[in-house]
C-alpha cells in the first residue's frame, strides 16, 4: 500500500469551531477507515494576538502530530503568506468570510470556509470567481453532508429506496432563550457579525432540503427551487432573527425527475429540540417523504447518528421499517470527514468538491437572500458589501457565555 500524503494546514481563528475542527483534524485518520491521508496543523493565527495564538497551539495541536510544529500568528494575513501551508480553514464568524476568504485567495491559498459560506451571494458568487481564476481549491464546510450518514441517506433515495420524494422537512431548534443563553455581542445574535438562526441554523435545514431533494439529481437536472419565507426578527435586543420557515418548491423530483418535490425547512431559538431524542419515543427533525416511504433523520440535524427508512409499500424482503445508527469513530465530534474531502479534492488538484459543488452553495445563499428579501432582514452595509478589503470590525473583548447544544 502507498505511504498516505500529508496535508498541511492552517487554521484561521482560534475561536470554538477552530477548536472543535483542529481536534478532529489530529485524531488519525484509520481509526475511520482512511488510509490515503493525513492532516497536520502547520500554523494557526489570531486576530486577537500572537499568544492566542500560541495558547490554542500548546492546547490543540503541540503532542498531537508527531515532531511537526506549528508556527503561531497575531494576523491573519502572517498566516495566508506561511510557505508552509497548504490549505486554510477559516473558522471566523460568516460576517467576516467574505473578508477572509478574499485575503487568503489573495495570497494563492486554498480554502475550506465554514458556514455560511458569506453573509450573501454576491459575496459568494466572487468567492467563486476569484478561486476559479486563481485556480485555488474552495469549499463550504457544511460538515453535515460529509457524514456517511448523509451519503448513505442520499444513496438509498437514489436507489429509489422511498420511491419518488415528493416532500422533504427539516427542523432544527435548540431551545435557548437568547436573553439567557448569549451575550448581545455574541455572533448568533449580533447582527454586527450576521448573526440570527437563517444563517446560523436555517443552514442546515436547507442543507437537508438541498441534499436530498437536489443534489441527489443528476448535475443537470438540478434546477433552483421557489422560495417563499418568513422570519421573527423579534430579538428583543439586537431584531435579529429568533425563527425562520422556508418554503421550496423545486421543479423536479428524485428520482425519476417525473414531478415536484416541496421543501419545508425551519430553525428557532426558543422552540425545543425533541428531549426524547435519544430514545425510542424520538420524533424526527428531518423527514423525507417518498411514494413508497419515508427516511426519518433524528437530530440535533447538523450531527445526527441514527435514522429510519418506513416502507408505505409492502416489497419483497421489506420489512416496516430500518433502523440505522452511524458512531463517530475514534471520538471524533464529526468535522473529520469534511477535512477527508477537502485534502482529497486539494491533492487530486480539483477546485470544488462534488459533494458540495459552488454552484450548490451559491443557490443556497440566493434561497437565503430570497427569504431575507421577503422577510425585510439586512445586516450593516459593512458586511454586505462586495468591496474588498474593508477595514472589519475587531472582536468584541468581553468573554460572552454559550449554551452547549449537544
Ligand atoms: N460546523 C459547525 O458545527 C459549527 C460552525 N460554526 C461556524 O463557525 C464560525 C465561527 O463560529 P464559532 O467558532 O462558534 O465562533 P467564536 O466566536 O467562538 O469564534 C470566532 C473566532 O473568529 C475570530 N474573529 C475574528 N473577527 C471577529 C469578530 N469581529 N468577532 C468575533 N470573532 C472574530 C476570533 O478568533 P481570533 O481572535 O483568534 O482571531 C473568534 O474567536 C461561524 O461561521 C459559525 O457559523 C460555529 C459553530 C459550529
Ligand atoms: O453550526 C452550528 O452547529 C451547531 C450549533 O450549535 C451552532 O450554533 C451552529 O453554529
Amino acid at each position: 500500500m502507498s505511504q498516505p500524503k500529508s496535508v498541511r494546514w492552517g487554521i484561521m481563528a482560534t475561536g470554538g469551531i477552530a477548536q472543535t475542527f483542529t481536534k478532529d483534524l489530529l485524531v488519525d485518520p484509520k481509526t475511520r477507515g482512511v488510509n490515503d491521508i493525513v492532516h497536520l496543523v502547520t500554523a494557526a493565527a489570531s486576530s486577537s494576538s500572537k499568544a492566542s495564538a500560541e495558547k490554542f497551539i500548546s492546547s490543540y495541536v503541540d503532542g498531537k502530530q508527531g515532531d511537526t510544529k506549528a508556527t503561531a500568528y497575531g494576523s491573519y494575513k502572517e498566516l495566508v503568506q506561511d510557505p508552509n501551508v497548504d490549505i486554510i480553514y477559516v473558522a471566523t464568524p460568516h460576517s467576516h468570510h467574505y473578508q477572509n476568504c478574499r485575503l487568503a485567495l489573495e495570497h494563492s491559498k486554498p480554502i475550506l470556509c465554514e458556514k455560511a459560506l458569506t453573509v450573501n451571494a454576491d459575496q459568494a458568487k466572487i468567492l467563486v470567481e476569484e478561486a476559479k481564476k486563481r485556480n485555488l481549491f474552495f469549499m463550504e464546510a457544511v460538515w453535515t453532508r460529509y457524514f456517511p450518514l448523509s451519503i448513505e441517506i442520499r444513496k438509498a433515495i437514489q436507489d429509489g429506496k422511498i420511491g419518488e420524494v415528493l416532500k422533504v422537512s427539516a427542523d432544527l431548534s435548540i431551545g435557548a432563550i437568547p436573553e439567557d443563553s448569549f451575550d448581545v455581542a455574541h455572533r448568533m445574535v449580533n447582527k454586527d457579525l450576521a448573526g440570527g438562526v437563517l444563517l446560523d441554523l436555517g443552514i442546515y435545514s436547507l442543507t437537508w432540503l438541498f441534499q436530498t431533494i437536489y443534489h441527489t439529481l443528476p448535475k443537470e437536472k438540478r434546477q433552483a427551487p421557489k422560495v417563499v419565507g418568513a422570519l421573527m426578527t423579534s430579538e428583543p435586543r439586537t431584531g435579529a432573527d429568533e425563527a425562520t420557515t422556508m418554503l421550496l418548491d423545486f421543479p423536479v423530483s428524485t428520482p425519476t425527475g417525473k414531478s415536484r418535490t416541496h421543501g419545508i425547512a425551519t430553525a428557532a431559538l426558543r422552540t425545543h429540540f425533541d428531549h426524547e431524542r435519544d430514545t425510542e419515543q424520538a420524533t424526527p427533525a428531518v423527514r423525507i417523504f417518498g411514494d413508497e416511504g419515508e427516511i426519518q433523520v433524528f437530530g440535533p440535524i447538523y450531527r445526527p447518528s441514527r435514522y429510519r427508512i418506513t416502507y408505505t409499500k409492502k416489497g419483497d424482503n421489506k420489512q416496516p421499517f430500518e433502523d440505522k445508527e452511524h458512531e463517530f469513530p475514534g471520538g471524533i465530534h464529526g468535522m473529520s470527514w469534511e477535512a477527508d474531502e477537502a485534502a482529497r479534492c486539494f491533492l487530486a488538484g480539483k477546485l470544488e468538491s462534488e459533494s458540495m459543488p459552488w454552484s450548490e452553495s451559491i443557490t443556497i445563499m440566493e434561497t437565503m437572500d430570497e427569504v431575507r428579501k421577503l422577510g425585510g432582514l439586512t445586516y450593516p452595509e459593512t458586511i454586505e458589501t462586495t468591496k474588498y478589503p474593508m477595514d472589519m470590525k475587531a472582536k468584541q473583548p468581553e468573554h460572552v457565555q454559550t449554551v452547549n447544544r449537544d
